[in-house]
């Protein structure tokens, strides 16, 4: 068996009633444990790469997809199935039970869990993600960031291989969206998971091990996120937005107050930028 958790060869799709392709000859492969990002602008095919990778959408294209090495079509999809926990955006679309553990306990009735397992997984599931005080709440008087980690929680009471996190945090504020992140990063490495999380936020990126940029249903970019982070230019042409801090330090590089691999102390920065605009 190899060590991949996703691997995608030659992918491209184009869904029935849509004249173009809405992927282009896409390569990429996961290895297990590892957490990759796909980033992309609105509308450039990343919910539809991660929809066929799932066998949410069924695989009328060309090139294969495989998950731990198998095959996803049809015919595995049960067992597919089972290697994956989606966490989705709006976390309110998700709860189906009249309190925090009931909605937990929700995906393993539907497996015919027994009781007491049953019990201690949601258990250990909500002490995972430190939402155990919460577990007799209505999920609806929760905090965004609380229905996050308890959609979460869903996910890894099914114990899964891979998580997928489909714009997971982007109704959170810039704290949760840390927080979730930095949560995801902890049971990843505890219980060595693939994640995959798919975003429009460069600032997102930071915990992968992994980064491919996508646009117009093709892959222009892939690697580290410190290599993808030095590539302003290519990031701004594909419709991203580059860090704040990022374009700060390329305005000051380009006014000559800082050189381009200059990381001095915040302070040694701000008396560069004091001199320059007191010789004004
Ligand atoms: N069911 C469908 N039928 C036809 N075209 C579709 C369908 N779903 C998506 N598309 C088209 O495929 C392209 C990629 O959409 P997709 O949702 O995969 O992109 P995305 O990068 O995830 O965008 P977003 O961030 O807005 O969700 C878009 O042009 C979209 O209009």
């Amino acid at each position: 068996m190899s060590n991949k958790a996703l691997e995608i060869k030659n992918l491209s799709f184009k869904y029935r009633h849509n004249s173009k392709e809405t992927l282009k000859k896409i390569n990429l492969s996961v290895e297990k444990g590892k957490w990759l990002s796909i980033l992309s602008r609105n509308g450039s095919g990343k919910t539809t790469l991660i929809k066929l990778a799932a066998g949410l959408l069924e695989n009328s294209s060309k090139g294969s997809i495989k998950i731990f090495d198998q095959e996803v079509n049809q015919e595995n999809f049960a067992s597919i199935k089972e290697h994956i926990g989606m966490v989705f955006q709006n976390p309110d679309n998700q709860f189906v039970g009249p309190t925090v553990q009931d909605d937990v306990a929700f995906g393993l009735e539907n497996k015919s869990i027994e009781r007491n397992e049953m019990i201690e997984r949601v258990d250990s599931a909500l002490k995972d993600v430190e939402m155990i005080e919460f577990a007799n709440r209505e999920p609806n008087s929760l905090s965004g960031g609380q229905k996050q980690r308890v959609a979460l929680a869903s996910v890894l009471a099914l114990q899964p291989d891979i998580i997928i996190l489909d714009e997971a945090t982007s109704m959170l504020d810039p704290k949760g969206r840390k927080s979730l992140l930095k949560l995801v990063q902890k049971l990843r490495s505890q219980y060595k998971i693939t994640v995959i999380a798919i975003t429009h936020d460069i600032q997102e990126i930071e915990q992968s091990d992994q980064v491919i940029i996508i646009d117009g249903g093709k892959k222009k970019l892939e690697g580290k996120p410190a290599k993808i982070l030095i590539e302003d230019e290519k990031l701004e042409s594909f419709g991203l937005e580059v860090p704040f801090t990022k374009r700060v330090r390329k305005r000051l590089f380009e006014l000559g107050i800082i050189l381009p691999n200059d990381y001095e102390s915040k302070e040694m920065v701000a008396n560069k930028i004091w001199k320059y605009y007191s010789k004004m």
